[in-house]
């Protein structure tokens, strides 16, 4: 187990030294005492490009968005965030040769989409807010790399799940709640139907994924954005995974309406083959392993917080 908060030295550790214990026991909580942390709001144009010019920026991950849950009860925010916010970045980035990864998501795809399993070119009509702000990312990355250069990369994630912080308001929410519900309480409200089929992967995978596509050689990419995937589950297989640790897990059922439908228009199942075939994509986590390791952290980190 690595001493947490971590020392001096270790705070001095790149990611790439981190050990695959560390993130399996810490996840993001070491990364978070790793760097410098400047709070900036991605709407202030000129302060991000004071940011990145005073800091020599050489790569920007840009995670900022509102995700799809609160983007359909704010509209207006979640344009300015998602896609002004978006243009701030690319133009930044353009003017200053910065190279930039931008996540995009199983949301880009809508109710016309091939959704058993959705490949990476098809149909894109997104219903949500969410959804149609990350298909404008995903092409307008895409022409400033053909028209500027701009060394654009993008990959689509499925419902990340990582035990470290709160879910951000997203319909995938349910799959990180069930286990800070199973530790504190043992009872879990579900916000979607028992046989709500969505791709899913553990954030060690999906943090792995993204810097070796990062990191692949340009000439190994024949898309600029990939879907990645690891597993796909309903909330009826996670319910049973999980009881297998804590057999008295009580579950309800009380389906929200609206997170239901965009749950109902997005792929149940992705095809990644392309990101397996180009850069050598693969993950490591399937549900057995994704719930043990997040089951572990919950239970330590909740024991640490009651021993403080
Ligand atoms: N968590 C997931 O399952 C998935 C996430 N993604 C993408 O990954 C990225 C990160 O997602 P999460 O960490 O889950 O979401 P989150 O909601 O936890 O984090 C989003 C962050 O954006 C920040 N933000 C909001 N308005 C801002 C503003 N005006 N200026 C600067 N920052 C602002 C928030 O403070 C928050 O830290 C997003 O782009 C999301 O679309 C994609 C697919 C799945
Ligand atoms: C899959 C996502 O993009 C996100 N977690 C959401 O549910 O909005």
């Amino acid at each position: 187990m690595p001493r947490f908060p971590p020392s001096p030295s270790q705070r001095l550790t790149t990611p790439r030294f981190l050990l695959q214990e560390d993130w399996d026991n810490w996840g993001w909580v070491s990364l978070h005492c790793l760097g410098t942390f400047i709070y900036a709001d991605i709407l202030d144009y000129k302060n991000l490009r004071e940011i990145v010019v005073n800091n020599r920026i050489t790569w920007l991950v840009h995670y900022s968005a509102l995700l799809s849950a609160v983007g359909e009860a704010n509209v207006p925010l979640s344009r300015d965030v998602n896609i002004t916010g978006l243009h701030n970045i690319l133009d930044i980035c353009a003017e200053h040769g910065v190279r930039i990864f931008v996540p995009s998501t199983i949301g880009a795809f809508g109710p016309t989409s091939p959704r058993n399993p959705t490949p990476d070119l098809c149909i894109q009509r997104p219903r949500t807010i969410y959804g149609v702000s990350k298909v404008h990312a995903e092409l307008m990355g895409e022409y400033y790399h053909h028209k500027y250069g701009l060394d654009f990369r993008c990959l689509r994630y499925p419902g990340i799940i990582s035990a470290d912080s709160q879910p951000g308001g997203g319909t995938t929410d349910y799959a990180v709640q069930i286990f800070h519900d199973a530790v504190k309480t043992g009872i879990f409200v579900c916000n979607l139907k028992a046989d709500t089929r969505l791709p899913m992967m553990y954030i060690v995978d999906c943090l792995r994924a993204t810097l070796e596509m990062m990191e692949a050689p340009a000439e190994t990419l024949s898309m600029r954005t990939y879907n990645i995937n690891a597993m796909s589950c309903t909330p009826e297989d996670l319910v049973q995974e999980v009881q297998k640790q804590l057999p008295g897990l009580h579950i309800i059922y009380n389906v929200d309406p609206i997170r239901q439908a965009i749950a109902d228009s997005w792929p149940m199942n992705f095809d990644d083959s392309n990101a397996r075939k180009d850069w050598g994509w693969k993950h490591e986590y399937e549900l057995p392993e994704l719930v043990q390791t997040m089951l572990n952290f919950i239970c330590t980190n909740s024991r640490l917080t009651h021993s403080n």
